[in-house]
């Protein structure tokens, strides 16, 4: 998608530094390595500014969505993780059918990243089962994961900063498939149209991602996941820095996702914000499953109580404790 002014400008050069060169013969080649240096270390991006032509997005009567998926949509068994001497994820199982909302928390080290990044394929199981839609993915790469119909967010948000926000979710319509192979059509924009609307985001379109308050940057990469059209979302700590506006906001999106048959898996600190949406919570403790269910037996559970309150000074402990009562 190169512009047609810097394609010629670089057609010339080729073309005519050699013969301007000729004069120097026998450093020719290292000029031109030199040259290519230069560049990338100067001008990475390019040295005639490329100019991109901006998405068109339909205007789209808002329409419900179809349920993407029915039934059991993420089923894992004896997933176990070891790092050498250190087992950071040991026997996990867990089951999520369509429009469920589980949670898995658990204080510092408890090994919930590393349960996620087996889930993804970002890191392979030392044991276990994952079944996402029925497929086996355990050990896939993760763009085999996200094929099967699992998408994701990132702790750390991960955008495309020098992209605009209907860019970035485009991103996430070539997640599934054979990516920049296949052509973009039609049904791609209308997807990414209705992902914005979905989060609310549609009047931020043309701008860039990194222009973003942090909230729409996390609400970005849930529409992001959402183009792939998945069966499970994993959300990785969604709540991260953000305000209780923004949490409330949230709460209410991760209804609507549910509502759309897609099965959620969250990772959060906020354990108020874990209480009032999961329908089922996994602890972990030392990666050790150390309590699962609904959320009232979760509340009670004195090993849960335990875990928490063992950590003294630390916040997520008081605010654990506030929560569990
Ligand atoms: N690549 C690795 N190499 C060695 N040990 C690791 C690695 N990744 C994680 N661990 C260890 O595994 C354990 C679980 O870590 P993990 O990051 O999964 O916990 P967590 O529950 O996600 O913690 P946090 O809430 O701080 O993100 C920790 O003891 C950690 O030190």
């Amino acid at each position: 998608m190169g512009s047609r002014p810097g394609v010629v400008v670089g057609a010339v050069v080729v073309v005519a530094l050699p013969e301007v060169l000729r004069t120097v013969q026998e450093y020719r080649g290292l000029i031109f390595a030199l040259l290519l240096i230069v560049i990338i270390l100067v001008r990475p991006q390019g040295v005639w500014p490329a100019r991109f032509r901006p998405l068109t997005l339909p205007d789209l009567a808002p329409e419900p969505e179809r349920r993407t998926a029915e039934g059991r949509l993420l089923e894992i068994t004896g997933l176990s993780r070891r790092f050498g001497g250190v087992t950071a994820v040991e026997d996990l199982d867990l089951t999520l059918d369509a429009g469920e909302v589980i949670s898995v928390i658990g204080p510092n080290g408890a090994g919930k990243t590393t349960a996620f990044n087996c889930i993804t394929g970002m890191i392979v199981p030392s044991t276990g089962t994952v079944a996402v839609n029925g497929h086996d993915v355990a050990g896939r790469a993760p763009h085999r994961v996200a094929a099967a119909g699992l998408a994701r967010t990132f702790q750390n948000i991960r955008l495309f900063d020098d992209m605009t926000v209907a860019e970035n979710v485009l991103i996430g319509r070539f997640a599934r498939d054979r990516g920049l192979l296949r052509r973009l059509g039609a049904r791609d924009l209308e997807a990414v149209r209705r992902c914005l609307d979905f989060v609310g985001l549609s009047d931020a379109a043309t701008r860039s991602a990194s222009a973003l308050s942090y909230g729409e940057r996390r609400r970005l990469e849930i529409a992001r996941a959402l183009a792939a059209d998945p069966a499970v979302i994993l959300l990785d700590e969604p709540a991260a820095g953000a305000n209780p506006t923004e949490k409330q906001a949230l709460m209410g999106l991760i209804a609507q996702i549910r509502a759309l048959g897609i099965a959620v898996v969250l990772i959060e600190h906020d354990v108020a914000l874990v209480m009032s949406v999961s329908d089922r919570v996994t602890v972990l403790e030392y990666g050790r499953t150390i309590a699962a269910g609904p959320p009232a037996d979760i509340q009670e559970d004195q090993r849960v109580i335990a875990a928490y309150l063992g950590v003294p000074d630390d916040p997520e402990t008081d605010l654990v404790a506030e929560v569990l009562g």
